[in-house]
């Protein structure tokens, strides 16, 4: 657990960034920085591997004050990953991810097989290795940071604004490959945006910051979208707030309907609705059965049909449900 116990940053010009911000950040979960531009999140992620030092409260990684230790060895066992990768230039993929590994005196061999691994656990083609950061795209830049980041095997990953320079198709990706591999690593990561859609998606929990450093609320998605603390907390997450709040409804009791002849299948998996001509009408999107309301809604809402198909982990169609099915959900 990180914890931060009346944390105040008041840098030289006397601009307080931080202000008594006292959270506590559990092991193992993904918890996000959220808020406007300027509210202290960059300075708060920063104060933690003391590439920011704090000018007042205690910040303490299991029990330990981080002031406790030697600042060098402090941030070689937290991982760290910014906006645009920061990766050196001259050093080839390989090198950039063995960097940290290096600094803690393994050898060439053993660092570089780290190195590898890791870049096929980032999702990137070992034939990357040898290439220069110039030569790769921005998203596969961003996944080069997070396994730079990893290599050392850190219990802490700082991650500020990772994936903000990225279009939104490849900033989607990069945000489902997180999750998936937060599943396998478990890391405590710190992540920070002003996003709250990404915060949402992303967070375990979330703290939502106000200008001047001042903690909002901190509280897991789900609570954040139900009962926002007050009104800047509710201007913030948004207008749609129901909407979004449906991600984390799961409707086990959705009634499901055999699947209709107008269904075209191929193997099992949904390929199109018929509709009298030859062209086939796009499924829309589809959805499994565990999934949530939201996900229930979009398919019944982007199906040309008005039913939503149901699928199996491979992608087999089990089902549809129809919109009065999925408006009785909402409504209960
Ligand atoms: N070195 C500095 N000297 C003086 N003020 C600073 C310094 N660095 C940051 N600040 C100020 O501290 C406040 C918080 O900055 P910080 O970068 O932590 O905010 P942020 O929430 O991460 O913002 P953004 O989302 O725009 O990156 C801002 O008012 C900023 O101008």
């Amino acid at each position: 657990m990180i914890e931060f116990e009346d944390v105040t940053k008041r840098y030289p010009d006397g601009t307080v960034a931080v202000d008594k911000l006292s959270l506590r950040i559990p092991s193992n979960q993904i918890t996000v920085f959220v808020g406007p531009s300027g509210c202290g999140k960059t300075t708060s992620l920063r104060m933690i591997n003391r590439t920011i030092e704090r000018t007042g409260g205690t910040i303490s990684i299991d029990g330990q004050d981080i002031n406790s230790q030697d600042p060098v060895t402090l941030r070689r066992g937290i991982g760290y990953v910014i906006q645009n990768a920061g990766l050196f230039p001259h050093r080839t993929v390989v090198d950039n991810i063995a960097t940290v590994p290096r600094l803690l005196g393994w050898d060439k061999r053993k660092a570089r097989g780290t190195a590898m691994e890791l870049l096929e656990r980032v999702g990137l083609d070992s034939k990357l290795a040898g290439r220069y950061p110039a030569q790769l795209s921005g998203g596969q830049q961003q996944r080069v940071g997070v396994a730079r980041a990893l290599a050392a095997d850190p219990a802490i990953m700082l991650m500020d604004e990772p994936f903000s320079a990225v279009d939104p198709i490849v900033r989607h990706q990069l945000q489902e490959e997180l999750l998936r591999l937060q599943r396998d690593i478990g890391k405590t990561i710190v992540f920070v945006t002003h996003d709250i859609d990404e915060a949402i998606k992303l967070g375990d929990n979330i703290a939502v910051m106000r200008v001047g450093g001042k903690l909002a609320q901190f509280a897991p998605p789900a609570e954040l979208l139900a009962q926002p603390a007050d009104d800047f907390v509710r201007g913030f997450v948004g207008q749609d707030r129901g909407y979004r709040a449906l991600t984390f409804v799961h409707p086990e009791t959705l009634p499901m309907k055999p699947l209709p002849d107008e269904l075209a299948l191929q193997d099992g998996v949904p390929v199109g609705w018929r509709n009298g001509s030859e062209e086939l009408l796009p499924v829309g999107s589809v959805f499994q059965r565990g999934d949530s309301l939201r996900a229930a809604l979009d398919a019944v809402l982007t199906s040309p049909t008005g039913w939503g198909v149901v699928v199996d982990e491979e992608g087999r169609a089990v089902g549809v449900v129809d919109q009065s099915a999925v408006a009785e959900a909402l409504r209960s």
